[in-house]
C-alpha cells in the first residue's frame, strides 16, 4: 500500500482528499494535519466521513510525516512553499494543490507580484497533458481550478495552433473559496446572483497561457471568472476564434483523437455541471458557430478541479492506472 499524508486536512480538498482516497484500493492515508484541530478524530471535523477513518489530526510536522510515500498539499498559496522544498528533499513524492509551483518562476512573480524564496522546477499536472513527465516527477503541481477547465476545452486547437484568439467565460461554485467564509462567500451576497470578479485580472490568466503557449506561442487568451450560488462545479464556455475554416465533424475529429486515451475525458451533446458532479469527469461539448467555436467544459472543481486530479497524478507518478480510486460516476441530480 502506498502510504499517503495531507497537509491541510480540515479545507475542502483535504476533505475530498480524505474522501476519495478513503476507498482507493492502493492507498492508506496515514497522516492529516491540523494546527487548529490537531488531536481530534477526522470525523469531528468531516462528520461526512464517519466511519471510514480512526487517525486524528496532527500538527503540520515534516517529522511526522517522513513515514508517508506521497505528501498532498492542501493549503493556501504561499503557504505551501513552507513544507514542499523539505519534503521534496526528504526524497518523498509531492503533489501540491497550491498555486506556488504551476508557474515558471519569473510569471509567478509577476502573477503574484512577490518573490519566490523556495522555488524548486515542478511538473504542471494537467494530466491529459503531461502524463509522461508526471510519471517520472517527484513534485508535481496540481492546476487552478479554472485553468482545469479551460485548458481542456482549447488544447486540441492550441496544439495544431489554429485560435486565433479564445475568451474564456467560466462560473464556479462557491468552494472554489475555501473554507473560511468571507464577504464574498456570505449567503445574501451570493443567493439569487452571479457574481463577476477580477473580472479582467484573474491570476488563472498565467497558467491559461503558460500551457496553452506551450503549443501555440501567439495564443490570444482573455478570461472573466464568476461565481454562483452553487457549492461545486465550474462551467466553461471558451468562445474560440479559429484560424482557417474548420467544419464541425472536422473539430470533433481533432479533439477525439487528442484525448483518444483520456479516461476521464467525456464528449457530451449537451454538458452540465450536473453531470460530472462528484466525480473527476471533465464533460466537453464541442459547438460550430458561423463566427466561432463554442467548446463547453463542466467539471467538478474539488475533484477534476483539485483533489481528483491530484490523486489521478498520484497514480500516474506511482505507475498505477490512472482511475484507480476514481472509476465511480458522477452524482446525479
Ligand atoms: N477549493 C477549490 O476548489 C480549489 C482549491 N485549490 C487550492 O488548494 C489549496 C487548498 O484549498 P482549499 O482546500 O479550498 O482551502 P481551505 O481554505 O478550505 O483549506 C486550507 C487548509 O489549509 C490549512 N492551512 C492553512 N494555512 C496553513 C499553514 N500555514 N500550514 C499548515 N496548514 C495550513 C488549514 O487547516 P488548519 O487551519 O486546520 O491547519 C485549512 O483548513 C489552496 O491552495 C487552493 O487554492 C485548487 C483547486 C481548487
Ligand atoms: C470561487 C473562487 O474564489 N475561486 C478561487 C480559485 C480556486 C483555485 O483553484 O485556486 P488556486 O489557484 O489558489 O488553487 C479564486 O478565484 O481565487
Amino acid at each position: 500500500m502506498i502510504r499517503a499524508g495531507i497537509i491541510g486536512g480540515t479545507g475542502y480538498t483535504g476533505g475530498e482528499l480524505l474522501r476519495i482516497l478513503s476507498k482507493h484500493p492502493e492507498v492508506e492515508v496515514v497522516a492529516v494535519t491540523s494546527r487548529r484541530e490537531k488531536g481530534r478524530k477526522i470525523h469531528e471535523v468531516h462528520p461526512h466521513l464517519k466511519g471510514f477513518y480512526e487517525i486524528e489530526f496532527i500538527e503540520p510536522d515534516i517529522d511526522r510525516l517522513s513515514e508517508c510515500d506521497v505528501v498532498f498539499t492542501a493549503v493556501p498559496h504561499g503557504e505551501a512553499m513552507r513544507y514542499v522544498p523539505e519534503l521534496y528533499e526528504s526524497g518523498l513524492k509531492v503533489v501540491d494543490l497550491s498555486a506556488d509551483y504551476r508557474l515558471r518562476k519569473d510569471k509567478y512573480e509577476e502573477a503574484y507580484g512577490k518573490t519566490h524564496e523556495a522555488y524548486i522546477e515542478a511538473v504542471y499536472g494537467l494530466t491529459e497533458l503531461h502524463r509522461e513527465e508526471i510519471a517520472k516527477a517527484r513534485l508535481v503541481a496540481n492546476p487552478g481550478c479554472y485553468p482545469t477547465g479551460a485548458i481542456l476545452a482549447a488544447a486540441p486547437l492550441a496544439e495544431l495552433e489554429l485560435i486565433e484568439r479564445v475568451i474564456f467565460d467560466s462560473k464556479s461554485g462557491i468552494s472554489g473559496a475555501g473554507v473560511s467564509p468571507t464577504e464574498f462567500t456570505h449567503y445574501p451576497n451570493l443567493h439569487e446572483a452571479i457574481v463577476p470578479y477580477k473580472i479582467t485580472d484573474h491570476r488563472h490568466y498565467y497558467e491559461m497561457e503558460q500551457e496553452l503557449g506551450r503549443f501555440q506561442e501567439d495564443v490570444r487568451i482573455s478570461f472573466t471568472p464568476q461565481v454562483f450560488p452553487g457549492s461545486r462545479g465550474i462551467l466553461t464556455n471558451a468562445h474560440i476564434f479559429l484560424k482557417g475554416e474548420l467544419e464541425q465533424d472536422e473539430l470533433e475529429k481533432i479533439y477525439r483523437k487528442f484525448y483518444d486515451c483520456s479516461y476521464f475525458i467525456r464528449f457530451q451533446k449537451a454538458v452540465r455541471l450536473s453531470y460530472v458532479r462528484g466525480s473527476n469527469f471533465a464533460d466537453i461539448s464541442i459547438n460550430r458557430g458561423a463566427d466561432r467555436a463554442v467548446v463547453v467544459s463542466a467539471i467538478d472543481n474539488l475533484v477534476k478541479g483539485a483533489s481528483g486530479q491530484a490523486v489521478q497524478n498520484m497514480n500516474v507518478m506511482f505507475g498505477l492506472d490512472e482511475w484507480a480510486g476514481l472509476d465511480f460516476p458522477p452524482l446525479f441530480p
